[in-house]
């Protein structure tokens, strides 16, 4: 066996040289989704986050007041802030390379690591900007700082010369970055006017201590070219502009802002505002440090949290017995939220920081609301007392779907659907039930005295069921016939079959002995073939075989089933006296009930033949059933004739 493993006779180039060592920004471009997210237009704007992060971050701790964002004719995009910028002097560890250099062509190389720098911020990891210059086929960074003005060019991520000095700046500090994504890397995406825009809006309401400027050369036709934002009122501000005079339950927001370090001694703080309204869905925006986190995460679970406890404590206050039913589900049914914290460290799922990780955060976001909600409620008791009563609703009308769903589920599994045509037998257990599939009404009606009811079910078939091998599968699901039989049967087609749902034991298929009966018969096979598989290889499926003769000779009686067994019974008669008759049952229609019963279904006298696939040639079964129910039909009659015929020695 091991011999066999080594059979590769090629020369083994799989040694120390194949590890390779990717060297200082080649990741970053071999891999981008690992840093952004993909290389879509969604990560495309993700560049833009990385780059205003870092503004906003001077900004919240306290160091820039005002940030630009500029898109220009080439789509490249410009942010510039008034905070400390960007250090550029020579780095101690890097000999010959300045701090800039380090920071924009080296991963992991930040000022955000120790807190030192930065209390909260939403940069941590120390590689958004080398990963936008990477990514761009251009960047260049200024920084206006110790009264002078330098600036230095990249392109993917290489220095294109030495930081230089390009003039003095005695009034101004500040980092200005200007980059153009590498098409190589993002193909066609550009950037959206409209989604800058966006982020960028909610950018300032995050942080009402700044103010945000955006300038477009790209007329989009629906996004302003200009404009300036500041919202002093910050997160309320926003939530009432986001719900846009919907009706809401409380006229303003329950909204607040508390710092961690005056209430819990550590770092950092959290603000929200959050209304319920009737008209529209509910909605949680969270951030961290100013960056989104679509997914959420602890912040937002402590926030919930809060507002949980809150609402039941206060239903508890005021006999309201229900409030007790009240769940996160049903607050956040109609509940608009928003919710920003900021903290020391934080840690995200992901560079694209899209959900909170930080354990602490639920804990301290959780303590700080809880208090807030409390007092909020107990002041404005009309407010509360209609945001109340609104979730008791929630409560009760999602308890009802959920009853409703369960005795849907219920009445389902006890009440099959089952075609009208269907007569059903009444044992309710599966055991030695059987369902003759019958040609037409006229046999069903005889059928139907002739059969024992407890144990036999038919279902009529109308006409000739649909050639399903040649139909298309959209088609199958759609025929009467072919859906009444799957309900009848309990199942499904193809990979919905599943053999324990079937209702029967047997399924026997009963058709006239003539050439149609033989065609119908035929067909049927095939699409169990084709859509039941496992009914044949379990054994289900049987043909009925109906005589063709009637031999009477005084009170002796023969059935047979064709000319050559008919004649072999006339020559040498039944053993009674007189005239042999001879009568020839045209179809099963013609028989009475006694004679079907006796002769095809009762389970004392009658002869079933069991449809199996010769397990040592299934793909010839499988070429043969093609091949039958192509465009000969003669063909087909053969092999269902010769087939019942040399399964008459299987007689079960
Ligand atoms: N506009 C800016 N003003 C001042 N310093 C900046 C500015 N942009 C970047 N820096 C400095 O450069 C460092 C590296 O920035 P970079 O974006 O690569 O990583 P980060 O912000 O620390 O973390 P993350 O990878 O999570 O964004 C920052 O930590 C900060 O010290």
């Amino acid at each position: 066996m091991a011999d066999d493993l080594l059979t590769d006779t090629a020369p083994d180039t799989y040694d120390a040289s194949s590890i390779e060592v990717l060297e200082g920004l080649e990741p970053v471009r071999k891999r981008p989704g690992m840093y952004i997210g993909g290389t879509d237009e969604r990560a495309l704007h993700h560049l833009v986050a990385e780059i205003l992060d870092n503004s906003m971050d001077e900004a919240v701790a306290g160091h820039a007041t005002r940030i630009e964002v500029e898109l220009h004719e080439d789509y490249s995009l410009t942010v510039r802030d008034n905070g400390r910028g960007m250090p550029f002097d020579p780095h101690p560890k890097f000999p010959g390379k300045s701090a800039l250099e380090v920071i924009l062509c080296t991963l992991h190389a930040g000022g955000k690591f120790s807190g030192k720098s930065y209390e909260t911020s939403g940069g941590l990891h120390g590689v958004g900007a080398s990963v936008v210059n990477a990514l761009s086929d251009s960047m260049v960074v200024q920084v206006a700082r110790d009264r002078k003005l330098v600036e230095q060019r990249f392109s993917r991520g290489v220095p294109q010369g030495p930081l230089q000095e390009i003039g003095a700046a005695p009034n101004r500090r500040g980092t200005t970055t200007t980059f153009h994504p590498d098409e190589e890397i993002f193909g066609h995406h550009k950037f959206k006017p409209a989604r800058l825009f966006k982020s960028i809006r909610s950018k300032a309401y995050l942080f009402s201590g700044v103010e945000i400027r955006w300038k477009s050369a790209i007329d989009d036709g629906e996004t302003p070219q200009e404009a300036t934002f500041h919202f002093p009122g910050g997160l309320a501000d926003y939530l009432k502009e986001s719900l846009s005079g919907a009706m809401t339950y409380s006229e303003a927001p329950f909204a607040g802002r508390v710092s961690f370090q005056e209430r819990f001694g550590v770092p950092g703080r959290v603000e929200w505002a959050i209304n319920w309204t009737p008209v529209r869905d509910g909605f949680v925006q969270s951030y961290c440090n100013t960056v989104p986190t679509p997914e959420g995460g602890t912040h937002v679970a402590g926030f919930w949290a809060a507002v949980l406890k809150g609402i039941k404590a206060y239903g508890e206050l005021v006999n309201n017995r229900k409030a007790a039913q009240i769940t996160r589900e049903d607050l956040m049914a109609g509940g608009c939220a928003l919710v920003s914290c900021f903290i020391r460290e934080p840690e995200f799922v992901g560079q694209t920081k899209d959900r909170l990780a930080t354990v602490e955060a639920h804990r301290l976001v959780e303590n700080a609301v809880r208090d807030h909600f409390d007092n909020w409620l107990a002041a404005d008791t009309k407010s509360a007392g209609a945001i109340l009563d609104f979730l008791v609703l929630r409560a009760e009308e999602r308890q009802r779907r959920r009853q409703e769903k369960e005795t849907q589920r219920k009445t389902a599994t006890k009440k099959l659907r089952l075609p009208g045509k269907l007569t059903d037998c009444s044992a309710t257990n599966r055991d030695g039930t059987e369902l003759f599939l019958v040609e037409g009404d006229s046999a069903g009606g005889s059928a139907k005295m002739a059969r024992d009811r407890k144990t036999q079910a038919l279902l009529p078939l109308r006409g000739k069921i649909l050639n399903v091998l040649g139909a298309a599968s959209n088609k199958i699901g759609t025929n009467q016939e072919i859906n009444d039989l799957c309900q009848a049967m309990g199942v499904g087609l193809g990979t919905k079959f599943n053999i324990d749902d079937l209702r029967y034991d047997k399924i026997i298929i009963m058709t006239d002995a003539d050439v149609d009966g033989a065609h119908i018969a035929s067909l049927l096979m095939t699409f169990f073939f084709s859509q039941m598989r496992p009914l044949i290889d379990k054994g289900h499926l049987y043909l009925a075989c109906p005589p063709l003769f009637r031999l009477t000779q005084g009170a002796h009686r023969v059935y047979v089933q064709d000319e050559a067994e008919r004649d072999v019974w006339l020559e040498k008669g039944l053993g009674g006296k007189g005239k042999i008759e001879v009568s020839r049952f045209k179809g099963l229609g013609e028989m009475d009930a006694k004679d079907l019963k006796e002769t095809t279904m009762d389970v004392k006298t009658r002869k079933l033949i069991r449809v199996t696939v010769d397990e040592e040639a299934p793909g010839e079964t499988g070429d043969l059933v093609e091949r039958l129910m192509g465009k000969k039909p003669e063909l087909r009659f053969q092999y269902i004739q010769e087939n019942a015929r040399f399964a008459e020695g299987l007689d079960l």
